[in-house]
């Protein structure tokens, strides 16, 4: 296995507080290793501590305990001047973009250049490259207040390339963009991080970003790390109710409002249905096993809501369907048993 990029080791941040009030623990024992290359998604609701643990990646927060490693440096632990060394490895792009108001596009992204104080001669024909590379060259004398949302966040990225890093960090870089400039601003990032090799972590509250570009994700809620794997595997087998709930807006189903205003705990009766949610991946979302459940097994199957998408290149879908209660066990063990995942929601009846 190749080294991580980047590894949280037991990683604690607490911000301490006046008076009795206690400290506030912003991250708890964080383990979590970023692999070279990879796109990682780090995903979670307000002050769950995305921010905290992604500016500690550049130095910006240090640890109260534990280790942050980035390309074998130990980022805690640095003086000024190889923090400053760091961060030339480590670009970073933010919601609001940051750009400076008094420069044009091609001056925003040769002020790090500027900054690690690149030969001058050399300035413009990297920052034409690197516009060029963000489809920005019609907009290079353009100033920030000219610019679209989508544009501004391309030189952003610009920007935070100039210096090559071999990580880029993204702060919420689509949470101002509408759904369409969000796609191409992703795809912006997965063709850099194909081409260039970079290694990208991402922060996010939303699952769609993940879903289109993470091949990783860690999920966090209250300052720890609930679950974190390949994308694939977590949406296939979420095992946190945080990663399920946050699931739920991106497969596209959802439980219909008909039915979920009528879903109890427990079946009232033996006519009660069962409202299941069947997960499929791989092969197996192609396969046709709830017609099979029907026809070998004589349960019948009242498909209420679905959806196939790919997740990476792979087929996966999820359907909501009713089965009648008193046949709820055996066609769960039917469904799994040919690799489908079922989780019961609720009963109608
Ligand atoms: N400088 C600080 N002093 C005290 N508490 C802080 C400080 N910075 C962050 N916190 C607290 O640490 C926790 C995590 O904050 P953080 O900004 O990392 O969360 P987040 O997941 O990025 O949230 P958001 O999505 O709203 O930006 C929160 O409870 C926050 O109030």
């Amino acid at each position: 296995m190749a080294e991580p990029a980047i590894s949280f080791q037991d990683v604690t941040r607490r911000y301490p507080q006046k008076a009795a009030a206690g400290d506030v623990v912003a991250l708890q024992d964080i383990w979590l290793d970023v692999p070279q290359g990879a796109v990682t998604g780090i995903i979670g609701r307000s002050g769950a501590g995305k921010s905290t643990l992604l500016r500690m990646v550049n130095g910006l927060e240090r640890p109260s305990s534990g280790k942050v490693i980035v390309n074998g440096h130990d980022v805690g632990a640095a003086s000024d001047a190889s923090l400053r060394a760091i961060r030339r490895e480590v670009g970073m792009i933010f919601q609001h973009f940051n750009l400076l108001a008094s420069r044009t596009v091609a001056e925003n992204i040769a002020l790090p250049l500027e900054i690690a104080s690149e030969d001058p001669a050399r300035i413009p024909a990297r920052v034409g490259e690197l516009i060029e590379r963000v489809g920005l060259t019609a907009q290079a004398s353009r100033y920030p207040a000219e610019l679209s949302g989508g544009q501004k966040q391309r030189v952003g990225i610009a920007r935070a390339l100039a210096t090559a890093p071999r990580v880029l960090l993204s702060d919420e870089a689509t949470s101002a963009l509408d759904p369409d400039t969000t796609r191409q601003v992703l795809e912006l990032l997965q063709s850099i991080n194909r081409e260039l090799g970079l290694t990208i972590l991402l922060i996010t509250h939303e699952m769609g970003v993940v879903r289109d570009i993470c091949s990783h994700v860690a999920v966090i809620e209250a300052g720890r790390i609930v679950e974190a794997g390949e994308t694939y595997s977590v949406f296939s087998r979420p095992g946190h109710a945080t990663t399920r709930s946050f699931l739920q807006g991106v497969t596209g189903v959802a439980v219909p409002h008909f039915v979920a205003g009528q879903l109890r705990d427990t079946p009232q009766d033996a006519s009660a249905e069962a409202v299941v949610q069947v997960t499929f991946t791989g092969r197996h979302a192609t396969d046709p096993m709830l017609a099979r459940l029907t026809a070998e097994r004589g349960v019948s199957v009242n498909i209420l809501a679905g959806a196939i998408e790919e997740i990476g290149d792979k087929p996966f879908g999820s359907l909501i369907v009713g089965l009648p209660s008193g046949r709820l066990d055996e066609s769960r063990r039917f469904l799994e048993e040919h690799g489908l995942m079922t989780e019961v929601l609720g009963y109608v009846g």
